[in-house]
């Protein structure tokens, strides 16, 4: 039987029965808010704003530092420290900082994404995350609006692997339990993108605890294309330490939230 519910395992938040994304709101109070994500984007409610500036990205492969298993995803982490690696323009008041990506996926190719696109999961969801450096750290930024930005890229399941995906998912090896990390050095995020630039943006939060509602969202509308032997290599992850029983690290995905008026944005027609 699975360990005690998160009650008395001083919160361990998760995505079991007893420890996932319903009882959140019982240490994080903010996971009931009005600003919550991910949530579903539907097409036809979609405002688009002409006004909307296209963003860039000006990342130094040499900010990349290692990747880790936290046991609830596969997260790359990034030299922060300066204005070295930054995101800005599009529906962002200057430049932002890129602190980490990581990931969420399914159990199987037909689901996994936190965001929705007109009903369509995809397989999994890559998000590049950001914080604004007029605040002295990110603790201090996720305690803001205006904090954080987080780049959300779909990832869907075709024949052709994403060859800049292979240098992630080599390193998979060596991360296989929770806590364990290893040195990822030189490598330049920005070659994930899709072609296209289009993007939905909206005000949400983050999609695990605290759950602040902090989150500048820019969700590509391209997914980017993995194989499956890919999707099947993120699967192969465990969410256990190296020294307790074996549990594979999917579905670490939350769903979607109630949009509670919000509008969300288009940058295309
Ligand atoms: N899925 S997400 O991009 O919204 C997301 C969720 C949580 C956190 N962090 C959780 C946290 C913050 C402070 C202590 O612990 C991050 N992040 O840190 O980039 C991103
Ligand atoms: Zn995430």
């Amino acid at each position: 039987p699975r360990a005690e519910s998160m009650a008395h395992q001083s919160c361990q938040w998760g995505y079991d029965s007893d420890n996932g994304p319903e009882h959140w709101h019982k240490y994080y109070p903010i996971a009931k808010g009005e600003n919550q994500s991910p949530i579903e984007i539907n097409s036809k409610e979609v405002q688009h704003d002409p006004s909307l500036p296209p963003w860039f990205v000006g990342y130094d492969p040499g900010a990349a530092k290692t990747i880790l298993n936290n046991g609830r995803t596969c997260r790359v982490v990034f030299d922060d420290t300066f204005d070295r690696s930054v995101l800005r323009g599009g529906p962002l008041p200057g430049t932002f900082r890129l602190r980490q990506f990581h990931f969420h996926w399914g159990s199987s190719d037909d689901h996994g994404s936190e965001h929705i696109v007109d009903g369509v999961k995809y397989a999994a969801e890559l998000h590049m995350v950001h914080w604004n450096p007029k605040y002295s750290n990110f603790a201090e930024a996720l305690k803001q609006a205006d904090g954080v930005a987080v780049v959300g890229v779909f990832l869907k399941v075709g024949k052709t692997p994403k060859p800049e995906m292979k240098r992630i998912l080599e390193e998979i090896d060596n991360i296989k339990t929770k806590g364990k990390e290893a040195p990822f050095s030189n490598f330049d995020p920005s070659i994930l993108f899709p072609k296209s630039r289009d993007y939905w943006t909206y005000h949400g939060s983050f999609t695990t605890p605290p759950c602040e509602e902090c989150i500048t969202w820019i969700l590509l509308r391209e997914p980017i294309e993995v194989s499956p032997d890919q999707m099947a290599k993120l699967r192969s992850l465990s969410i256990n330490a190296e020294t307790e029983p074996a549990r594979p690290m999917v579905d670490n995905w939350r769903p979607p939230q109630p949009l509670k008026g919000r509008v969300v944005k288009a940058s295309f027609q």
